[in-house]
């Protein structure tokens, strides 16, 4: 790493990875990875297919244990956190999955409302006025409200998960390829309202993506972790800290070929294989 990012020194992380390694049997997919995420920035992920992004975001979220290593949330543990705390700090954190993970058999409206109806004691006159505000947010119409999920398009469907998502305001939001499989013009939608959902509360965004632009639009900070599997033994599996300009200008070769979708050396080695 050529390159360093200075974190803000008043502040402790809010969520922290300390030394995390996770692999899938006999299948090694992270190792020692720290990593602290910081309050109100947008810290995006990237690196090659299959490195490790989803799962680094699903040990940061807790929603996977790492098999060595330790995770922090606020400098507190999570694993000596007892249920009813993590219950609480859980609702502080929203993930918006891949495909969007909407209730297939709920409308758009009672998908919306669902983690408000399950954990907050509410008037549906109040989870009403919340759901439409964030639909308008989004910029559904509210007559997406009444329509189910595989109604929708791709892109209605992204944004009605990021409705959900923000129904709950969290503290801190997960987008995991937030633009994948959309047109231009729409992910230049999807990159606005992660803008806005920062601009309009404090919000701290972890973003993983394989789309540049939204690398260049959105990253205040961005790490690129690279596959074990070629990885040599003594080198940091982040090996890309700092901000998006210092990505597209790095001199490690990874780094440069993978932002600039350049195959040149990785394609040698696939051949050579
Ligand atoms: N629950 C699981 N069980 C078994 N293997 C898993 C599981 N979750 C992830 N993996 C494996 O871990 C590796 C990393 O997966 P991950 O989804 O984190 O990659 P990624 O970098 O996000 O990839 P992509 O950019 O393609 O989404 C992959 O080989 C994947 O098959």
């Amino acid at each position: 790493m050529t390159e360093t990012f200075t974190p803000p020194e008043e502040s402790a992380p809010i969520i922290e990875l300390r030394g995390c390694s996770r692999g899938f049997g006999a299948m090694q997919v992270l190792r020692d990875i720290s990593l602290n995420v910081y309050r109100g920035e947008t810290l995006v992920l990237i690196g090659e297919s299959g490195c490790g992004k989803s799962v680094t975001t699903k040990l940061l979220a807790n929603l996977l244990e790492p098999s060595s290593g330790e995770v922090f949330w606020n400098s507190q543990p999570v694993s000596q956190m007892s249920a009813e705390q993590m219950r609480r700090d859980r609702l502080k954190l929203g993930y918006l999955f891949q495909g969007g993970a909407m209730f297939d058999s709920l409308s758009v409206y009672e998908n919306v409302v669902f983690g408000l109806r399950e954990n907050r004691k509410m008037s549906e006159a109040d989870m009403r006025e919340i759901a439409f505000t964030r639909l308008r947010e989004v910029g559904l119409p509210a007559s997406a409200a009444q329509k189910f999920p595989s109604e929708l398009s791709g892109g209605m469907r992204k944004r009605a998960a990021l409705a959900r998502a923000l129904a709950m305001s969290p503290e801190i939001i997960i987008y995991d390829e937030p633009t994948t499989g959309l047109d231009p013009i729409m992910s230049d939608v999807i990159n606005e309202l992660i803008l806005q959902a920062r601009s309009a509360r404090p919000v701290t965004s972890i973003v993983v993506t394989h789309d540049m632009t939204t690398v260049k639009r959105v990253a205040t900070r961005v790490v690129m972790l690279f596959p074990l599997a070629r990885l040599p033994q003594n080198e940091s599996q982040i090996i890309f800290e700092g901000t998006a300009d210092q990505a597209f200008n790095h001199p490690d070769e990874r780094v440069h070929d993978f932002v600039h979708g350049i195959s040149g050396k990785r394609l040698q080695e696939l051949f050579a294989a």
